[in-house]
């Protein structure tokens, strides 16, 4: 049995549900962009005042809420975790490449 010979109504529900498999990926990247353009913004917000990239108490708030968050939408906490510390650890570095160009700049003379 392969994936060539499924039965018509079964490819018809396939195709159905993945229909919105592929609206909701759609929906996540269009979120985790919208995401990324504010953590830019928080990231040039700290270089201009000398802040650090991560802020640990901030994400363990985030992690806390997200988890009870999880449970209630009946989704695995862990992998809730997990999924906010792989994005956040991103946007971390994004804050540090921030904060390096802007010392880069701050230190230039201008000739
Ligand atoms: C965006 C921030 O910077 C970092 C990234 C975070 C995030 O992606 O949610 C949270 C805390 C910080 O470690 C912030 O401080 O709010």
């Amino acid at each position: 049995m392969t994936m060539n010979d499924i039965d018509e109504p079964v490819r018809a529900e396939l195709n159905r549900l993945r229909e919105s498999i592929d609206n909701i990926d759609a929906a996540v990247v269009h979120m985790l962009a919208e995401r990324f353009k504010a953590t830019q913004q928080v990231g040039l917000l700290k270089a201009r005042h000398h802040l650090p990239p991560a802020d640990p108490a901030r994400e363990s708030r985030q992690i806390a809420r997200l988890r009870q968050l999880a449970e209630s939408a009946k989704l695995d906490p862990a992998f809730a975790e997990k999924l906010l510390n792989f994005i956040v650890a991103e946007v971390i570095r994004h804050h540090e490449r921030i904060a390096e160009r802007s010392a880069g700049e701050s230190g230039a003379t201008g000739a």
